[in-house]
């Protein structure tokens, strides 16, 4: 896919509307929002924006610049600063920050224990959601991006809008079985619950907005949640669609 590196500050010339299809999922923490867009993703040959990625990466460099989480001006003029590309590529999604590849090191445990007082940083909110925006309005063909607040605040004109959840319990033992003996079932609980909670205060994604579709996988495998939403994505716009789905 062309969609290769995309600094986010220097966007490409956004194609017309009706060229693209933007797909947007937001849900709670193990609702299945990365593994489930990236699979739309490949299916329609579409890019694919992790959101969260960004955050966790804005979070990774406050870490590791010792500039105190608290810091709300500092944070704020830190992430401003900074340059932050993500691979828009469904298969091997990655993402650097002033230049350092944090793909791996923004899953490690301070990171999702510090990144709810990033993402609850409004200057830091109003930064990263600029960036996205011109992202999304940068794909040549279009894009399937989640997060939080994606239905709501950065495309809530997506003609596919997606609100994912599960149960509280489906997701915590989904995590668990992701992070293994990484993470102690405490800490599991901190990152899908209490992180939820926190994450919950700026972006409203504990319901669905009007027109947003509510998709519970928690007794849906992940290939019958990808086709639920492919389905959904077919209905709305064909045309965009390639009748074979590239693999
Ligand atoms: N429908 C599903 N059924 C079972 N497990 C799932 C399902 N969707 C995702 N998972 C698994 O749950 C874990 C969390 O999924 P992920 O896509 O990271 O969720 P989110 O991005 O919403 O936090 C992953 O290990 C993933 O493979
Ligand atoms: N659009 C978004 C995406 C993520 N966030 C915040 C909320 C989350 O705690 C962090 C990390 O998001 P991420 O999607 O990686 O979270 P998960 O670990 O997949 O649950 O970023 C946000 O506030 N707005």
């Amino acid at each position: 896919m062309s969609d290769e590196i995309e600094p986010a500050k220097a966007p490409r010339r956004p194609a017309p509307e009706a060229e693209r299809l933007v797909i947007a999922i937001d849900g709670p923490s193990g609702s299945g929002k990365s593994s489930t867009a990236r699979g739309v993703a490949k299916k329609l040959g579409l890019a694919y924006l992790d959101t969260g990625a960004m955050y966790r990466a804005a979070t990774r460099l406050v870490l590791d610049s010792g500039v105190d989480t608290g810091d709300a001006d500092a944070v704020a003029a830190l992430i401003e600063a900074a340059d932050i590309a993500s691979t828009l590529e469904p298969s091997d999604p990655a993402i650097a920050i002033n230049g350092t590849d944090v793909t791996e090191a923004i899953r490690e445990p301070a990171v999702s224990a510090a990144v709810s007082s990033v993402a609850t940083n409004l200057a830091v909110r109003a930064n990263l959601i600029a960036r996205q925006r011109a992202i999304i309005g940068g794909t040549r063909k279009g894009i399937v991006a989640e997060g939080r607040d994606i239905t709501t605040v950065v495309a809530p004109e997506a003609p596919v809008r997606v609100l994912l959840v599960a149960d509280p319990a489906a997701r915590v033992a989904r995590r668990q079985a992701e992070l293994g003996e990484k993470a102690t079932s405490a800490e599991v609980t901190d990152q899908v619950i209490r992180r939820d909670r926190d994450d919950s205060t700026v972006a409203a994604f504990t319901e669905a907005a009007d027109g947003v579709v509510v998709v519970d996988s928690t007794h849906l495998s992940l290939p019958e949640v990808i086709d639920v939403i492919v389905g959904l994505a077919r209905r709305v716009s064909v045309g965009h669609i390639p009748a074979v789905a590239p693999r």
